[in-house]
């Protein structure tokens, strides 16, 4: 593996009793991969993106690129920040505002005689696709321009690793989902090999080929967006990824093989699922895609809420057993707060977890 994290530790206080920032996380990345970093405010995310470029010193773990050891407290290794071939983007952009945008790509290529470093250059300004604009200032840049020139900058100096730093949550909702498809495809285009932190779900699911969900300084799950949307491994992951509801729920044997009973009827594909505990309850999580609106079905539910979102509108449903799910329902389709639509379990993958009274 190219990014090797080893049980790496960040604490700021050496008080034993303050949690540290960051708490034996490990986690790999191959060359040329895409790793996302996300969680609530305060996970810890920043503060490993930090210890990982040398910003910060780690209290315990080892940190590897390419088996060269970066960081290892226990033998005395820290190499400093500039020694590490790491990249560096941050929120801000952090681009010299005196600088012509040509000028704060070649900045830190003064090692580099003028020919090949006005090439270096060129071949930035094209790969960012900013050569229309190469000399002017930043203030005269949008926010998406000023985040690409900040990334040739980063790219130029062509680091082993690029680390960004919420690079998106400056520009608008539109433009953010729009240019991280953007920079994956001009990261993957040169092959670099990045690790982003975010608190952005839909920029987490655009950017990486792999994604950490971290919890209070854990990293709780890191595996791909397919897997962490449809096999969360926690409760809290399953929340934090894609606002799913839960049901309560019982485990049966049928001559077809296990399902699991829920309001919303027997639930199958279930054979993937945690094994249930003690009990056979267990709670069941529903998306808002896992429940479809139909009139034919016996199964009720009643419209407590919706929101308009343009194809569909997001219901929030009331079902006779007094637990509440979402759904999503064509727009065309609208019902009025307080009716009883039909409506059934469409779950393509059953994800269950104990029963939270057991937890
Ligand atoms: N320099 C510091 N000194 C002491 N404590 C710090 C320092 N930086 C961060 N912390 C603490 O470490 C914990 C993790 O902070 P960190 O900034 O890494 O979280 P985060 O997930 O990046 O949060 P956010 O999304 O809000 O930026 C928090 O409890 C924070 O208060």
């Amino acid at each position: 593996m190219f990014l090797q994290l080893d049980r790496i530790t960040v604490a700021y206080s050496r008080a034993p009793a303050t949690r540290p920032a960051v708490q034996s996380v490990s986690f790999s990345l191959e060359a040329g991969g895409i790793g996302v970093l996300i969680g609530p405010s305060g996970c810890g995310k920043t503060s490993l993106l930090r210890a990982i470029a040398g910003l910060e010193p780690i209290s315990a773990g080892v940190l590897r690129i390419e088996g060269d050891v970066l960081s290892d407290p226990a033998h005395g290794v820290h190499r400093p920040p500039e020694h590490r071939g790491i990249g560096m983007v941050f929120q801000d952009y952090a681009l010299f505002p005196h600088l012509s945008v040509t000028d704060n790509i070649a900045f830190g290529l003064k090692h580099l005689p003028r020919p090949e470093r006005q090439q270096r250059v060129d071949e930035m300004l094209t790969l960012v696709g900013l050569e229309a604009v190469a000399q002017r200032a930043p203030h005269q840049l949008s926010g998406g321009q000023q985040q690409r020139v900040a990334l040739a900058r980063a790219l130029a100096r062509k680091p082993r690793l690029l680390l960004l730093d919420e690079p998106f949550s400056n520009l608008d909702i539109d433009l953010r989902e729009r240019l991280a498809q953007d920079v994956r495809t001009i990261l993957k285009q040169i092959g670099a090999t990045a690790l982003f932190v975010t608190h952005d779900q839909m920029e987490a699911f655009a950017l990486g080929d792999q994604i950490g969900v971290m919890h209070a300084g854990e990293l709780v799950q890191w595996d791909d967006a397919y897997t962490l949307y449809h096999r969360p491994a926690s409760r809290f992951v399953a929340q934090f990824i894609g606002h799913g509801a839960f049901t309560r729920g019982q485990w049966v044997n049928t001559p077809e093989g296990t399902r699991v009973d829920s309001a919303l009827g027997l639930l199958n594909d279930a054979s993937a699922c945690l094994l249930p505990g003690p009990s056979n309850e267990c709670d069941v999580l529903l998306r808002a895609d896992d429940v479809v609106h139909d009139d034919t079905s016996p199964i009720r539910a009643r419209v407590e809420r919706k929101a308009f979102r343009g194809a569909t509108f997001l219901y929030t449903l009331r079902l006779s057993s007094g637990e509440t799910v979402l759904a999503h329902v064509p727009s065309h389709h609208d019902h009025e707060i307080g009716e009883w639509i039909g409506v059934r379990a469409a779950v393509a993958h059953v994800v269950t977890f104990a029963n939270a009274s057991q937890d």
